[in-house]
């Protein structure tokens, strides 16, 4: 690519953060204005060809960076906005889609994308899709080997298969017998794995009685593109390394009755040789003790009776699922029009959908706040508030 300005994109008016225009190549494009880079995202009209772009033209080198670009990526659409928030992120409102899928954040200087840039030593972006309201935050579960965390989640999938979905993990360890590859875990070679690690693939990994086990990006995304809520099964070092990631998450930690009880239950699953469980069971201690760590786990549940720590855990997971939080916003869901406008004042973003109906021209003004947005890549923007203003005929 040429290092030639990008003609009308630099004439974005002083005080005009971003601007939007069809693009020659039957696409529509915006141009938003970040600390000095101009990111542009251009996205296509035509669903057979599913592309949605994001280069970046920096203003102070006078040169185009074409960015690694993390996460999901949204699907194309009939048209978008984008509206920068703070210096670290930038709102995309897709138009003409539907209602859980028309708020998209490219996050361009949050923490996340920082890191990654630096791992990888490239400019980076990464996008995670905006979620009105609070949203159910993810939920790690933690405890020790044998103890039923596996059980538990059974359960839970079984019950609500639509509401929850398992994050995948990546593991060095050899399947066990009606384990499934890309079901129970990704079991893949070590040095696949650490390659993939420094990476950056991972949102965290650790080395757990022996083997290599991790989380991947994208075992989490797939869930959250699926709508569904995300369970991690993961040791007591994963959970600590997600508590400082910026996957906000519930954090669960499951203990057993009693410490012979967690004995008889990893000797009867008959899965590991012994040598494998005297190593399990020193961790075991050891995890016992982390598991009380102040500040690292929200809530404790002991796995005695297993109909009632279900029964707890879902009560639990219930009473959190973010539709009990104070902060709600009175639009939960919407369609944005291609012919809406936004404007952006003290991180209050204002916006203009023009409808029409029964012949007549309907404009509606929503006001959407980006004051309390939390999480973000890898994983869902939660938090924005959508409020209808006002509605009225032209
Ligand atoms: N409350 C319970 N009472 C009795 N047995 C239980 C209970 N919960 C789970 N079990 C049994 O204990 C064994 C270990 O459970 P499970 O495999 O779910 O543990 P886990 O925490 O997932 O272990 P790992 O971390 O090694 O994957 C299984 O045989 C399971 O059926
Ligand atoms: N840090 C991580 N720990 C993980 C992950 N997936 C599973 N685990 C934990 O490993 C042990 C052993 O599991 P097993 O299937 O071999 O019995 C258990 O405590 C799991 O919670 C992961 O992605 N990251």
């Amino acid at each position: 690519m040429g290092q030639e300005a990008p003609g009308n994109l630099l004439d974005i008016p002083d005080g005009l953060l971003s601007v939007g225009y069809d693009s020659e190549s039957k696409g529509h494009q915006t141009a938003t204005l970040v600390n000095d880079k101009i990111y542009v995202v251009e996205g296509s009209r035509d669903a057979a060809k599913l592309w949605i772009d994001v280069k970046i033209f920096d203003k102070s080198t006078g040169k185009w960076l074409i960015p690694t670009v993390l996460g999901t990526k949204p699907r194309p659409s009939n048209g978008h906005s984008a509206v920068p928030v703070n210096d670290d992120r930038i709102l995309i409102l897709k138009a003409d889609c539907s209602a859980d899928d028309c708020f998209w954040f490219l996050e361009v200087g949050s923490p996340y994308v920082k890191e990654q840039s630096k791992l990888l030593g490239a400019e980076v972006v990464a996008w995670s899709k905006g979620v009105v309201g609070e949203g159910p935050k993810p939920v790690v579960i933690s405890g020790p080997s044998g103890v039923g965390k596996g059980t538990l989640i059974s359960k839970l999938m079984k019950e609500f298969p639509t509401t929850f979905g398992f994050s995948v993990s990546h593991t060095t360890r050899a399947p066990r017998e009606k384990e499934i590859d890309g079901v129970h875990y990704h079991f893949t070679e070590r040095s696949t794995m650490e390659k993939e690690i420094r990476d950056g693939k991972f949102l965290e990994s650790a080395l757990v009685h022996g083997n290599l086990y991790g989380t991947s990006i994208e075992a989490v995304e797939a869930v959250a593109e699926a709508g569904k809520r995300c369970i991690l099964d993961i040791d007591v070092q994963g959970a600590r390394s997600v508590r400082s990631s910026s996957l906000e998450a519930l954090f669960i930690f499951i203990r057993p009755p009693s410490f012979e009880e967690l004995e008889k239950r990893l000797r009867s699953r008959r899965t590991e040789t012994e040598e494998q469980v005297q190593k399990r069971l020193r961790n075991a201690r050891a995890e016992l003790e982390e598991g009380k760590s102040l500040g690292l786990f929200d809530h404790i549940l002991v796995n005695d009776d297993l109909e009632t720590c279900y029964e707890n855990l879902k009560k639990l997971l219930m009473l959190d699922d973010g539709t009990n939080a104070n902060y709600q916003p009175t639009v939960r869901s919407f369609e944005i029009p291609v012919s809406h406008s936004v404007s952006i004042k003290d991180q209050k973003i204002l916006m203009r959908c023009g409808t029409s109906e029964l012949g007549k021209a309907i404009t509606s003004l929503f006001l959407l706040d980006v004051s309390s947005l939390k999480g973000g890549s890898p994983g869902q923007t939660r938090g924005l508030g959508v409020y209808a203003i006002s509605s009225y005929a032209e």
